[in-house]
């Protein structure tokens, strides 16, 4: 089977690589290098956030936390698995991610910041999405995969590539090529600053300044952050630097004097569910598999996505 791929970022390689393996002719289509993708920018964190619908979410997410455990076990580069703390000032009730990580507990006091009463503590895959994008993009290639950089402005332009399927992982772009009004922007912030020693991922969801949260990577460390729905400008604002590095501060300490190296806006592909079904109305006689809207859990969802959309090009 010929099937055209639209889309570099991990949704697009993610599915791409699968196809590849099992045998398809692909060409994967891309206005951009996986470099200025939505998905080179995430934090990437395997964390189900605004993302839906949940009994698809707990199950993609589930494979992909397999997935990228087993390649954080055989040193894909790019791919840890990151000791990770999530703090909470109240006695939580059951997370619905905890059944797909291994080994969660509640944190002891003695591991818990100041003005904290509960914690857990669990293993999740972290992502170093500057090296393991090009890294899976390069296996892509050096095996037989073709590419193909061009902008379309409808999908009936990737016709003269004469698929027999296309598979549709254009990220937050999608809606507007198939006019899909439900897709919609989730504009984010984050901060990158020198790594003052740090290993464990903090997160707060519901710090009173915002969202805050700490990946350290091999490089620096990630701070985060803001999920502003329908807000497309991706200007860095200033003052919301300031603020994620303050209330993370309140979780390390320590971050209060961190370097800042640069601060990041991407919009995540936002949508009431991830979209992933074929549609056979778009295209006559060509099918479409739609896979996007994964929303901030692109990189929690991505593989086990990749899975149900290649069974949908059969
Ligand atoms: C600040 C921030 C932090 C995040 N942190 C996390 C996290 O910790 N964990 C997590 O799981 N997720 C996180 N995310 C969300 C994650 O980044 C997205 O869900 C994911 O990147 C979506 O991937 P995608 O491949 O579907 O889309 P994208 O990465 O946006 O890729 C879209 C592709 O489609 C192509 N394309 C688009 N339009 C066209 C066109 N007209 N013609 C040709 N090609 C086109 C683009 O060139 C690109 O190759 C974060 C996002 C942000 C912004």
């Amino acid at each position: 089977m010929r099937v055209v791929v639209l889309g570099a970022g991990i949704s697009g390689l993610s599915t791409a690589t699968l196809l590849r393996e099992r045998g398809d002719e692909v060409i994967l289509v891309s206005a951009h290098a996986t470099e200025a993708t939505t998905s080179h920018l995430a934090a990437a964190v395997w964390f189900p956030t605004s993302a839906g619908p949940a009994d698809k979410v707990a199950r993609w997410g589930s494979t992909t936390y397999g997935v990228l455990a087993a390649e954080a076990a055989r040193g894909v580069p790019g791919v840890v698995m990151r000791e990770s703390l999530v703090v909470y000032r109240q006695e939580p009730g059951p997370q619905p991610w905890a059944d797909a990580v291994g080994d969660l507990r509640p944190a002891r006091a003695d591991e818990l910041p100041g003005g904290y009463s509960h914690g857990l503590r669990f293993v999740v895959p972290l992502v170093e999405m500057p090296t393991y994008l090009p890294w899976l993009h390069r296996q892509y290639v050096d095996g037989g995969g073709q590419q193909v950089v061009r902008r379309i402005g409808s999908l009936d332009e990737l016709l003269d590539l004469k698929p027999d399927v296309i598979v549709n992982c254009a990220g937050l772009a999608a809606g507007q090529l198939v006019g899909d009004d439900s897709a919609y922007p989730i504009r984010g912030q984050i901060v990158r600053v020198v790594n003052p020693g740090l290993t464990l991922s903090v997160r707060d969801e519901t710090h009173p300044a915002g969202r805050a949260y700490i990946h350290p990577r091999s490089e620096d460390c990630i701070l985060g952050g803001t999920l502003d729905a329908g807000v497309w400008d991706t200007t860095v604002d200033d003052e919301t630097t300031r603020s994620i590095v303050s209330r993370c501060s309140d979780l390390v300490p320590a971050l209060a004097e961190a370097e800042v190296l640069q601060a990041l806006v991407g919009l995540r592909p936002g949508r009431p569910e991830v979209r992933l079904e074929r549609d056979e109305q778009l295209i006559p006689g060509v099918p479409v598999v739609h896979n996007y809207g994964h929303g901030g859990s692109g990189i929690t969802l991505g593989w086990g996505c990749a899975e149900d959309a290649v069974k949908a090009c059969e």
